[in-house]
């Protein structure tokens, strides 16, 4: 497998170059994040952008989405245009990144920061003009960290409320079941140990067994007993309601990006 270039050692750059197969190349403005990545992953540094973009064929931009437009202008000095890329921003969507990058050999992924633990969930969607070797490339890096999905790009926004976002949700219901086993009188660690242990045995019914979640939930339901006391809570406390809110919250934030980048580059265009 050709090598990567990876721009952006941060919390998704850096789990995603620990989970590849080969040695990345990587470049980040702040040094030390190449440093401490280096204590966890086998990487070469790359002392420039220059040098990284003489070095490899495709380069996955993980820096934040509002970095990017200071980005572009130095990456076409590079010749950005005899590249192929990935990106992995947020709410940017293919055709800005072709446009500024002046370069159709792109294609955008929607992780999960379980990429550190091959374990991310990553959409993908190629520009229309993209060859069929990059994207094929770009799937192997995906589920080189984990599982890839194709999605049209229009579905992203709403990947990202129920997987890219989304793990910080249930991340959070994991804290909140562990705080209510401390009410009960066990030590949140072990809490959390009992908590993600649970976690893994829904998992492994939900996706071994062809029944819907509801009625596997059913089952669970002794009648009169314990568990329809704490789904009448969650029904109380509109949990459905609540978690379908913060989907549609994250969806829209990321419709919004995409809005946003989309008009930043009409307005560019008229200039
Ligand atoms: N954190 C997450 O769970 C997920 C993040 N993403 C996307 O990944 C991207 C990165 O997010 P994080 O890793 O969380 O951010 P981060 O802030 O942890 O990492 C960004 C890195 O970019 C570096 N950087 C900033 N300006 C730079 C420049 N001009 N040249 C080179 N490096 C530069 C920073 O020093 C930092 O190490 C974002 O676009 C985000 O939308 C996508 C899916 C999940
Ligand atoms: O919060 C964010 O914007 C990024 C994208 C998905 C997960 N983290």
């Amino acid at each position: 497998m050709q090598k990567l270039g990876i721009i952006g050692c941060g919390n998704m750059g850096g789990a995603i170059a620990r989970s590849l197969p080969g040695k990345a190349i990587v470049y980040d403005s702040d040094p030390r994040k190449v440093e401490d990545l280096n204590k966890l992953a086998d990487i070469e540094a790359a002392s420039s952008l220059e040098d990284l973009l003489a070095n490899v064929e495709c380069i996955l931009l993980a820096v934040k989405p509002q970095i990017l437009p200071s980005l572009y202008p130095l990456l076409r000095k590079q010749q950005s245009s005899k590249k192929a890329w990935i990106s992995i921003a947020a709410g940017v969507p293919l055709s800005v990144l072709a446009k500024e990058l002046e370069s159709e050999q792109v294609v955008r992924f929607m992780p999960n920061i379980a990429a550190s633990q091959k374990a991310a969930v990553t959409a993908y969607a190629a520009h229309q003009n993209c060859s069929e070797e990059h994207i094929a490339y770009a799937r192997s890096i995906a589920q080189s960290f984990g599982q890839a999905f194709a999605l049209n790009e229009n579905q992203f926004s709403a990947f990202i409320g129920i997987s890219g976002s989304a793990i910080a949700f249930m991340l959070q219901f994991c804290h909140a079941l562990s705080m209510g086993g401390v009410k009960g009188g066990i030590p949140y660690s072990q809490a959390l140990e009992i908590v993600s242990a649970t976690m893994n045995s829904t998992n492994a019914l939900l996706s071994s067994s062809k029944s819907h979640p509801v009625e596997l939930a059913t089952m669970v339901c002794s009648a009169g007993g314990t568990t329809i006391e704490g789904m009448q809570a969650l029904s109380e406390g509109a949990f459905d309601a609540v978690v379908m809110h913060a989907v549609q919250s994250s969806c829209e934030k990321s419709k919004a990006m995409e809005d946003r980048a989309l008009l930043a580059q009409e307005i560019s265009e008229k200039r």
